[in-house]
């Protein structure tokens, strides 16, 4: 497979690396620090494009993609407002897209323990519910995708929850949720790849659930994984239909 990077930062070099150590080849790569720029790339040498790049980028991304008929996985974060109208375009031109918060098998199984513990401990309100991320200090978004995934997971189950709302450490605001808020609190911390904790906790005991990423190698793996998925495929996916423990 002849793969387009969108984003040749930390994750686009790195899945660079895994595209070649899985038989594929790295057409070309955009960004600003990368090898080429995108005026004088054609799109079309590649059989599908992979965007790690920025919030603020992303979206025009997708839209170049689809305007060149050329499937895209999309693991930028940060642009989740517009998810709805992205998923009508993608659809109603009858493209190629799957985004994910988070491609590591770890987080993927993750999201799906999260909405069975969320489902059991619902009915029991003596136990408040919170999720904290940590990831280092370059991060441009927050919450984090994934939080905002493992949030809508838990609001899911609770009938009397239906926002989250976020604080980010150190930002001076203070955020104090509602009863009907879920508490998504964000640390910005070093070189942290990325930590995720659910919480519940009652007076007389608490839940931690967590998962803590060591590398960003899980992510890199996974993204090549989703493009080999994708192509072949047309509509609107999320990484998570990737995972037979969904079905
Ligand atoms: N879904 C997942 O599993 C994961 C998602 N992410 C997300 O991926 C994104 C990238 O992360 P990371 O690689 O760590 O970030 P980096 O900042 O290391 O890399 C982003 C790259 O995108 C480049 N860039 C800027 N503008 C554009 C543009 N218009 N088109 C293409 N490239 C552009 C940047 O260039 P320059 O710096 O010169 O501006 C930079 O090289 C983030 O949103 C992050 O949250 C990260 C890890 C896992
Ligand atoms: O920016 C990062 O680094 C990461 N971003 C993703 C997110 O926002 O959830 C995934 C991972 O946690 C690393």
């Amino acid at each position: 497979m002849k793969i387009g990077l969108l984003g040749y930062g930390k994750m686009g070099q790195l899945i660079e690396r895994y595209a070649i150590k899985r038989g594929h080849e790295v057409a070309w790569a955009i960004g600003s620090s990368s090898r080429e720029d995108i005026t004088s790339v054609d799109l079309k040498n590649a059989d599908i494009a992979i965007d790690f790049s920025k919030p603020d980028a992303a979206l025009d991304n997708i839209s170049l993609c689809f305007e060149h008929d050329l499937p895209i996985v999309v693991g930028t974060t940060g642009w989740y407002d517009h998810l709805e109208e992205v998923k009508a375009t993608c659809v109603d031109a009858n493209q190629s897209m799957l985004y994910g918060s988070n491609f590591s098998i770890g987080v993927n199984v993750f999201f799906h323990v999260n909405k069975l513990l969320a489902k059991a401990i619902s009915p029991y309100k003596q136990y408040d519910t919170q999720v904290e991320e940590i990831h280092h200090i370059h991060k441009l978004d927050a919450p984090s995708g994934t939080a905002i995934t493992i949030a809508e997971g838990i609001l899911d189950a609770y009938t009397d929850k239906d926002n989250w709302v976020n604080r980010l450490e150190g930002s001076g605001e203070e955020i104090i949720p509602a009863k009907n808020e879920l508490l998504i609190e964000s640390l910005r911390l070093e070189e942290v790849p990325g930590t995720h904790t659910v919480l519940y906790s009652s007076e007389v005991d608490q839940i931690e659930f967590k998962h803590t990423a060591h590398s960003r190698d899980g992510f890199a793996l996974g993204a090549v994984v989703a493009a080999e998925w994708l192509v072949g495929r047309k509509g609107f996916y999320q990484v998570t239909e990737m995972f037979d423990f969904n079905k």
